[in-house]
């Protein structure tokens, strides 16, 4: 990424940066503590009823939120946010031998587009459950129907790497089913209603290495997005450049980074599921001429053999469904 400007990276106007910045007062700061002293059949107590109320007003308001108190272990955080420096500051050909490719879906890539333009970042991804459970497909003979691999590619760099990812990834698998629980709760179904989605999940972590960048004011770290997961559960480092788009006004929020806290963000998934109680929220991120950023989000995901639609539980006459399926 050199000194030239390299127009594959350039925003259209519309969509470049600001040079004012906006620092969101708004996007709630929710306290996890009632939910690490309870056991499952406590679960209901008052504290626990405000915490739901919190994160369901947050859900509609904003589709995020930031959680502190998350009982995630701060030196495991630590150690795969240390691993993914050492492994992006390898030269490019060692990153290249676990590029991602045609077939198989994980591992490095430095080339992403959001919507036809590049983003000023490179990324690598894996899976929290392995090995991934593909169903058998119905048309196996079908050409179109290209069967994607799911297999994670471990460097060989640094060593402790593939380690670090894995119990990184069961922490923050551990907090994002107590987080489903607290949003099953605050749409008035039990909690456990989506337990059985993530039998087989296709959750996976992304590591966001986004270089300081000489033009700032033209590209992008990341295009504007919804995720298209349930959720996703962020970490982001101290630097900042997550903005997020103000259901209120459409305008774009820089989210403040908090030390050992985690962003929350609605995907698409959960917009069906809620039949729109809650919906997806476009968010995309900042470069600065200065400082490399890292941020890494766990993308909670269901099995790919589920149906996404609106929960029945949800509908009436007066709610009728606004999506059909989909798998
Ligand atoms: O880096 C960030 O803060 C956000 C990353 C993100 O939105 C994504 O990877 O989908
Ligand atoms: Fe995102």
């Amino acid at each position: 990424m050199g000194e030239e400007v390299d127009t594959a990276f350039v925003q259209a106007p519309e969509h470049r940066p600001k040079s004012s910045v906006i620092v969101a007062e708004g996007i709630p700061l929710i306290d996890l503590s009632p939910i690490n002293y309870q056991n499952e059949d406590t679960l209901l107590d008052s504290s626990i009823e405000n915490l739901v109320k919190e994160i369901g007003s947050a859900c509609k308001k904003w589709g995020f939120f930031q959680v502190i108190n998350h009982k995630v272990p701060l030196d495991k955080r630590e150690r795969i946010e240390e691993a993914a420096k050492k492994f992006f500051a390898l030269g490019l050909e060692e990153k290249l031998k676990v590029r991602r490719d045609a077939v198989n879906v994980l591992g490095y890539f430095e080339a992403e587009h959001t919507k036809n333009v590049r983003d000023w970042k490179e990324i690598y991804d894996f899976n929290v459950q392995e090995p991934t459970f593909i169903p058998p497909s119905d048309e196996p003979d079908d050409e179109e129907n290209v069967q994607f691999q799911w297999d994670n590619r471990w460097p060989q760099n640094p060593p402790e790497f593939k380690e670090a990812c894995q119990e990184y990834a069961q922490e923050v698998e551990k907090l994002a089913y107590k987080l489903m629980e607290l949003v099953a709760l605050s749409l008035g179904l039990v909690p456990n209603r989506f337990r059985g989605y993530f039998t087989h999940n296709t959750s996976n972590i992304r590591l966001n290495h986004y270089p300081a960048c000489p033009y700032p004011h033209l590209a992008l770290g990341l295009g504007r997005h919804k995720d298209t997961g349930v959720f996703t559960v962020l970490a982001q480092d101290d630097t900042g450049g997550l903005e997020v788009r103000r259901k209120s006004d459409g305008e774009w929020i820089r989210v403040k980074p908090i030390f050992n806290s985690f962003i929350i963000n609605v995907g698409d998934m959960i917009q069906v599921w809620s039949n729109d109680a809650y919906e997806s929220v476009e968010h995309r991120v900042m470069v600065n001429s200065e400082k490399d950023r890292f941020s890494i989000p766990f993308f909670l995901k269901p099995a790919l053999y589920t149906d996404v639609k609106p929960l029945e539980e949800l509908l009436d006459d007066r709610n009728p469904p606004i999506y059909r399926p989909v798998n």
